[in-house]
């Protein structure tokens, strides 16, 4: 896969975390005893990036490493994936973050982030964002982590002030309690940035922060008073709701023989992306979004996982019984 050229608007741009993820070959046991594991590019926003560019997307990444093996892993993996790496920047005196997990299935995956002092994605600087860049993408996509701490908190907050809240200017609720100091300043944090974006895209307990609902249909209306044009409200094996002003859209979900849940909200994301952007009807694409999630949550990684669009017709197309 090549990178997108340099001076092209992009598909897709995504800001945000990524990382090694060293996840065990070994399902059913914890940390303690798992002997081997697999070393994957990891990170929420870096596996949207790449699971948009398995669809044929120009994708890019604005994020951070630190300068060690690990950073030359995730800069090289994401170019081999077809993300360009062009935003990657080094940041000297802080480690790459790296994140185990444990495998219960069909739905225990504890996430274990290693991400001390801070990780080098949460260092990046507004002045270091290249607005024209974030302007002229189709989709900018962010997460919440990166409100979690300065500067990145500025850097988001002057990347949307260029963006002007366009479409489809994206918002992954992808809230995670360990990289803030108390929910209540991640609700007032992922509240202001609600107010910034097109696009809402979060499961039950992040609709809680974002909007204090855990009802997906209030928690959807909540997001839509707020001036978001889509939310999206996601309920892992029981599939997702979605509602715009004029519709209310209830997608099933696939059946798999789940691996790892880890992954499938950034396949989806991938997904939802390359829906959008096609402008396909809204079930369509969240049918689409839907299977590949299911297809990462049957694969132990999240990354390489990502599914094409061969994979996904293939599901789609039903060979696989729907619930
Ligand atoms: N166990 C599963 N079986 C089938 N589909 C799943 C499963 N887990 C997730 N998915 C699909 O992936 C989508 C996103 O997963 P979800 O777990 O809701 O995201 P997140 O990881 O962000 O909370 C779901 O809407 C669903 O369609
Ligand atoms: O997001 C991270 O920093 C690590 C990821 O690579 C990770 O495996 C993960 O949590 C995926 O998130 P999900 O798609 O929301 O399950």
């Amino acid at each position: 896969m090549s990178s997108p050229a340099a001076t092209a608007p992009l598909d897709v741009l995504a800001i945000g975390r990524a990382g090694v993820d060293l996840y065990p070959l070994q399902d059913g046991v914890g940390l303690p005893d798992v002997s081997t594991f697999g070393k994957y590019l990891g990170g929420s926003a870096a596996n949207v990036a790449v699971a948009a560019a398995r669809y044929g997307r120009s994708a890019a990444l604005i994020s951070r490493t630190g300068a060690d093996p690990f950073g030359e892993f995730v800069r090289r993996e994401l170019s081999r994936l077809g993300v360009s790496d062009r935003f990657i920047d080094v940041v000297p005196g802080l480690n790459t973050p790296v994140t185990f997990c444990e495998i219960f299935p069909p739905d225990h995956f504890p996430l274990y982030f290693y991400r001390d002092p801070i990780a080098p994605d949460l260092v990046i600087r507004p002045g270091e964002i290249d607005v024209d860049a974030v302007r002229t993408a189709r989709v900018f996509w962010s997460t919440v982590t990166g409100l979690s701490r300065e500067p990145s908190r500025a850097a988001h907050f002057a990347a949307w002030d260029a963006r002007g809240r366009r479409p489809l200017t994206v918002l992954d609720l992808d809230y995670r309690p360990m990289f803030w100091g108390s929910p209540d300043e991640a609700r007032s944090q992922v509240r202001a940035a609600v107010g910034q974006v097109t696009v809402a895209v979060g499961n039950l307990e992040e609709c809680e922060i974002a909007v204090g609902e855990t009802d997906p249909d209030r928690a959807a209306d909540a997001l839509l008073e707020r001036g978001v044009q889509l939310a999206i409200v996601k309920q892992g094996p029981k599939g997702v709701l979605a509602k715009t002003r004029e519709r209310r859209v209830e997608v099933a979900p696939f059946a798999v023989a789940v691996v790892n849940g880890l992954g499938a909200g950034d396949a989806f994301g991938g997904a939802l992306c390359h829906g959008l952007l096609a402008d396909w009807d809204l079930e369509e694409t969240l049918r689409w979004a839907n299977a590949a999630g299911a297809i990462v949550a049957g694969r132990r990684e999240c990354s390489t996982a990502m599914p094409g669009e061969a994979d996904v017709r293939h599901l789609l197309d039903g060979s696989v019984a729907r619930v």
